[in-house]
């Protein structure tokens, strides 16, 4: 019988693909984890920015919850944006039953600024849900959120990380770092050592869904039991080469691209194996 690593996606979607439910299952497709999707938000977005917002009924996300995981082997599952406390709650429920890796993309704010969860409901987030996971994954702006702390230097990005995990509960805390200024550093604080990830900065505006397209990397590598370090070594990698190849399209930050992504992981790793 064929082995399949499994892994599931909690999130909003985006009907131009570029973030969200549709971005995690094309990095799932590319990195051969069987992509799963329950949809918790029905979000009008585009490379601009968000014009309308639907919250799936509290009723219809548990459902989908319960036709996945009473039916599928579930490896690893990511979450993205749960919209309020309620939602928060349902997803809660099914994730401390498991017994797998959880990553949380501790979604806010979309890169154009518009909110994509309840203000109230954030910090409902960090102590209830932060608790349970194996990685949560804030860019700058959610980790000074997370933590209440500002956030100017890479110093402030570890010691952000630190309190994630020290303070708050999580597994492991890993800040991205693609809103500051040079190269996009990224540091994962598992507890025990800092570790850090550079790639040089890419000049492009098409960085929509970067954030969606790493974490759900993460959770691929993870489902097919893969260590964190590793994972998030090869997620940095594969969301590098996303962005170098970003699209061009739309009117606004254009969305990343996954295929490409892939290719050059392929071809990096035969390389590597070459080079032994
Ligand atoms: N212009 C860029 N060049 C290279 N890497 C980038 C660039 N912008 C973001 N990144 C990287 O993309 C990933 C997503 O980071 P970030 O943009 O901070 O998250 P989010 O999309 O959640 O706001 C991180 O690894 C970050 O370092
Ligand atoms: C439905 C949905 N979820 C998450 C985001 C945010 O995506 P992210 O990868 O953090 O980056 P931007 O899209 O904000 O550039 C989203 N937009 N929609």
């Amino acid at each position: 019988m064929k082995k399949v690593s499994c892994a599931l996606t909690i999130a909003g979607t985006d009907p131009t693909g570029g973030a969200g439910i549709q971005a995690d299952l094309k990095t799932f497709e590319e990195l051969k984890s069987y992509g799963m999707s329950v949809i918790t938000s029905v979000v009008a977005q585009n490379t601009t920015g968000v014009q309308e917002l639907h919250h799936i009924p509290l009723s219809m996300l548990s459902s989908q919850l319960n036709s996945v995981f009473s039916d599928m082997p579930v490896h690893a599952v990511k979450t993205g944006m749960i919209a309020d406390k309620e939602m928060m709650q349902a997803v809660a429920q099914y994730l401390q039953e498991g017994h797998f890796p959880y990553v949380m993309d501790p979604v806010m704010v979309a890169t154009s600024g518009d909110a994509l969860i309840a203000e109230n409901s954030r910090l409902y987030l960090r102590d209830h849900l932060l608790p349970l996971t194996t990685l949560v994954t804030p860019n700058i702006h959610e980790a000074v959120y997370l933590t209440g702390k500002k956030i100017e230097t890479t110093t402030d990005m570890q010691e952000a990380a630190k309190l994630l995990v020290d303070k708050y509960g999580a597994g492991a805390a890993l800040i991205k770092g693609g809103h500051m200024k040079g190269d996009a550093v990224d540091f994962l604080y598992d507890g025990k050592e800092m570790h850090t990830f550079t790639a040089k900065r890419i000049e492009t505006e098409n960085t929509h869904g970067t954030g969606c397209t790493y974490s759900a990397a993460v959770t691929a590598f993870l489902s097919q039991g893969m260590p964190l370090l590793t994972s998030v070594r090869k997620a940095k990698m594969f969301v590098t080469a996303a962005i170098r190849n970003s699209f061009d399209i739309g009117n606004g930050n254009g969305p990343t691209n996954h295929w490409a992504a892939r290719e050059e992981m392929l071809f990096h790793e035969r390389e590597t194996i070459q080079d032994l």
